[in-house]
């Protein structure tokens, strides 16, 4: 799937938020390595820590079903610009994805910011930091 399809995609599972408290929807489109996109929204809660947001929704669904290796990533808010992902997202998505996979941010105007995961989190903790520990 090319990145404009796979921005549509993100725009489809927008509409699928939970967002009564910000009334921010925003959605994400992550594919998979065969092809399977999964869809991502932002669930909301009354325990506002409890939110998950778009991008860990879409994380989260696509590994439960065993899923993790990932070629792109798309997500759209109605931000001026394009929208960024907050750290706990960042992280999640260094956690599955290689460092140069492509991020499309984008918002509902059309403003594409093209990045990629190690942009998005440089120096982010991963798990060789744990088994530098480990070897001691
Ligand atoms: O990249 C982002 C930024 C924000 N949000 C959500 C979290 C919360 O529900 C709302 C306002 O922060 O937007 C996401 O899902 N993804
Ligand atoms: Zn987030």
């Amino acid at each position: 799937m090319d990145y404009k399809n796979l921005i549509e995609e993100s725009k489809k599972a927008r509409e699928k938020a939970y967002v009564p408290y910000s009334k921010f929807p925003v959605g994400a489109a992550l594919l998979a390595e065969d092809g399977t996109v999964y869809h991502g929204c932002n669930i909301e809660n009354s325990g506002y820590s409890m939110t998950n947001c778009a991008e860990r929704t879409a994380f989260f669904k696509a590994v439960s079903e065993g899923v993790r290796t990932f070629t792109a990533l798309a997500v759209t808010g109605d931000t001026k610009g394009p929208i960024s992902p907050c750290g706990a997202c960042r992280q999640v998505i260094a956690e599955f994805c290689e460092g140069s996979m492509p991020v499309y941010l984008t918002n509902l105007d059309g403003a594409l910011s093209e990045t990629t995961v190690a942009e998005l989190l440089p120096g982010a903790f991963s798990k060789g930091d744990l088994d530098f520990a480990a070897k001691k």
